[in-house]
C-alpha cells in the first residue's frame, strides 16, 4: 500500500496546572489529555521521491511540523524515500486543542507504517518531543493522565462526555503565555485519584491570564459558564464546556458569540485503529 489517508485528532487539557519551572526553563505540568472528534485530515503517497505538502496560509511549508516530523524520522532511521501528503485542516490553530501535535504525531505513525522503519511507540514519542511537549500523547493514542512537560503519560479510562468547543477569534502563542510574570507556577501536586473524586476542583493556571490579555477569551468563558462550568484548553484560546444530552445543544452553540463545535470524548484514537496498533 502507497497510498494513506488518516484522520488526526484534537485534544482537549481537562485541567491543566504548572507545578514548577525547570532549569531548561520550560515547566512542570500536571493534566487529563481527553482525545476529541475533531477531525484534520492527512493523505501520504509514498510513491514521490522527495518530502512535500500542500500550501497552507498560515504555515510556511518549511514550518510545518509535518515536514519537520517526516524529516526527523528520515534522519532517525535513514530511510531516502519521499512522501507527497496533503494536509486538509479543520482544527482551529493556534487553539490549545493540538492541531500542529496532532498532525505531527499522524505523520510519524503513518510514515513508520508506510516506509516499514520499524519504529515502537515509544521511540516515536521520543522523536515527537523534539516537535513539541503535546505530540506523544497523540502518539500514544489514549487519554492520559500527564506530568514532566507532558511526555510522562499514563493512560486512564475517562467518562464518556461530549463537548461544545468555541474559537474566540484570536490567536494566542503558548510561548507568550508561559512567559507571564503573573503565571502561577506553584501549583502543590495531585493525583489522578484526587482529580477523579473532584474534577471540578481542578482549574487551568492559564485561564486568568488569557482572559485578561483576550477580551474574546474572557467573553467566551463567561458565555458558557451559564450553562455549567467552562474551562480554557492549554493556554488557549478554545474553552469547553461539558454538555448533558438534556441540554439545548443547539441553540448554546447558535448563540455563541465565536465559531463552535459539538465534540464526542474519544477513548482511542482512530489513527491508531486505523493502523491496527491496538
Ligand atoms: C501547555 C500545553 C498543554 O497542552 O499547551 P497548548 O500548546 O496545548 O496550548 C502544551 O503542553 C504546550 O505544548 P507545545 O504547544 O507543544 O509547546 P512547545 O512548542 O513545546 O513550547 C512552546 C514554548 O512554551 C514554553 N513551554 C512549553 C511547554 C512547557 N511544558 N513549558 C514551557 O515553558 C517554552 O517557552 C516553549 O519554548
Ligand atoms: N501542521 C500544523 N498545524 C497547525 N499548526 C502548525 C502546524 N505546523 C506548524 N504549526 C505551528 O504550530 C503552532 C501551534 O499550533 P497548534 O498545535 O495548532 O496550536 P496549539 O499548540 O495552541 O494547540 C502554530 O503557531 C503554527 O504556526
Amino acid at each position: 500500500m502507497s497510498l494513506l489517508t488518516l484522520p488526526s485528532p484534537a485534544k482537549l487539557n481537562l485541567f491543566l496546572h504548572i507545578t514548577g519551572k525547570r532549569a531548561d526553563g520550560y515547566h512542570n505540568l500536571q493534566s487529563v489529555f481527553q482525545l476529541i472528534d475533531l477531525y484534520d485530515y492527512l493523505s501520504f503517497d509514498i510513491a514521490y521521491a522527495d518530502l512535500s505538502i500542500n500550501q497552507l496560509d498560515e504555515v510556511a511549508s518549511s514550518d510545518n511540523l509535518i515536514i519537520k516530523a517526516a524529516r526527523l524520522l528520515q534522519h532517525h532511521t535513514g530511510y531516502r524515500g519521499g512522501c507527497r501528503i496533503e494536509l486538509q485542516k479543520n482544527i482551529p490553530i493556534g487553539g490549545g486543542v493540538g492541531g500542529g501535535s496532532s498532525n505531527a504525531a499522524t505523520t510519524l505513525l503513518a510514515l513508520n507504517s508506510l516506509w516499514q522503519t520499524g519504529l515502537t511507540l515509544a521511540e516515536l514519542a521520543g522523536l515527537g518531543i523534539q516537535l513539541g511537549a503535546d505530540v506523544p500523547i497523540f502518539i500514544l493514542g489514549k487519554n492520559a493522565w500527564a506530568e514532566g512537560v507532558g511526555e510522562q503519560l499514563v493512560a486512564v479510562d475517562l467518562p464518556q462526555i461530549d463537548y461544545i468547543v468555541l474559537k474566540p477569534d484570536c490567536f494566542i502563542s503558548t510561548k507568550q503565555l508561559f512567559s507571564q510574570e503573573s503565571l502561577t507556577r506553584n501549583t502543590p501536586e495531585t493525583t489522578f485519584a484526587a482529580y477523579q473524586q473532584n474534577p471540578t476542583q481542578c482549574g487551568n493556571n492559564f485561564e486568568a491570564i488569557a482572559q485578561k490579555l483576550y477580551p474574546e477569551v474572557a467573553q467566551a468563558l463567561a458565555y458558557l459558564n451559564q450553562f455549567g462550568q467552562a474551562r480554557l484548553t492549554g493556554t488557549g484560546a478554545c474553552v469547553f464546556l461539558p454538555v448533558q444530552p438534556e441540554q439545548d445543544i443547539t441553540a448554546i452553540m447558535q448563540n455563541a458569540p465565536c465559531q463552535s463545535y459539538f465534540c464526542h470524548g474519544l477513548q482511542r484514537s482512530p489513527v491508531h485503529e486505523q493502523l491496527g496498533l491496538v
